[in-house]
């Protein structure tokens, strides 16, 4: 499978030092970002080829992986969907926007194409697509990130943010793309807090959901990357593990 990357930060960077395509069945060919420089230092990494214009890449990939914002997802994706490649797309929140939401699933229908969302930096989506259609009374998500994750200059605890994920991934663009994730997961649009707390070093999301089933807690306490405190190393995980499954032939879980 022939792969383009649109973002080569943190999570693209992380990427292309853990897939090799022996153990993958893929190859990561392309890459795309608005500072072209950064698209040469991974492209030279990977062996592979930094292009100035996403579009040609379209001709010779799969799958176009995309680790850059979502507004790229917003301006990208289409022309993607069209050519009928597969995307996965690590920017969710691009997906709140219902509109957006559906003018890229006809797009993508029309296409025969297939769009991949990554469990990200959260552990229980397995569990919450589930018991999505089975009365669910409540699903919260509590982010807990440091002041250095979410660019702010103080030093005592503060609830930053406290409503839904569709404000919530307005008003957080890059770091909260996960409470995307979970709403679009048990189709709700899901409780959010999010707090600033100078106390932790790790981007912390607790989960809680309770319906029908019974109820459970998720909490998943993440290194920040290196490059980018606002993301977490388990997002790009959760890619690689994604891309790696499409080659597998049994497959584990959701
Ligand atoms: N689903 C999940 O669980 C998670 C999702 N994310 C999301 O994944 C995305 C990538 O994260 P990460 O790798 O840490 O981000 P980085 O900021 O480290 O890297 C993103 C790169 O993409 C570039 N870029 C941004 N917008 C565009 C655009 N419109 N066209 C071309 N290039 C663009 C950036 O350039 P510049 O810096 O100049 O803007 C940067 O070089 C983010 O949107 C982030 O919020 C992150 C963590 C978890
Ligand atoms: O990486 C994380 O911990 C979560 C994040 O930034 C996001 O969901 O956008």
């Amino acid at each position: 499978m022939r792969i383009g990357i649109i973002g080569c930060g943190a999570i693209a960077n992380i990427i292309i030092s853990n897939i090799t395509s022996e153990d993958s069945g893929i190859d990561v060919v392309y890459f795309f970002d608005s500072d072209i420089e950064r698209a040469e230092n991974l492209a030279e990494l990977a062996n592979g080829i930094a292009v100035l214009d996403f579009k040609d890449m379209l001709n010779d990939v799969d799958l176009v992986l995309e680790c850059a914002s979502p507004d790229s997802v917003k301006t990208y994706a289409p022309t993607i969907l069209e050519h009928g490649c597969d995307m996965i797309i690590m920017s969710i929140g691009a997906f709140m926007d219902k509109e957006f939401y559906m003018k890229a699933l006809k797009i993508a229908k029309d296409n025969n194409a297939r769009i991949h969302l990554p469990s990200g930096a959260v552990v229980g989506l397995d569990g919450i697509k589930a018991v999505a259609n089975f009365n669910l009374e409540e699903v919260n998500l509590v982010t807990r990130k440091s002041p250095k994750s979410l660019g702010k200059d103080i030093n005592t605890e503060e609830v930053l943010f406290e409503g839904k994920a569709s404000d919530a991934v307005k008003k957080f663009p890059f770091n909260i793309n996960v409470a995307a994730t979970i709403s679009l997961a048990c189709n709700q649009d899901i409780n959010v807090k999010i707090i600033v707390d100078p106390k932790v070093d790790r981007n912390v999301h607790e989960i809680t959901v309770r319906g029908d089933f019974g109820e459970f807690k998720t909490t998943t306490m993440n290194y920040p990357c290196s490059t980018n405190p606002k993301t977490s190393m388990l997002a790009a995980l959760s890619a690689i593990k994604l891309l790696k499954s499409f080659n597998e032939t049994i497959s584990v879980g959701m």
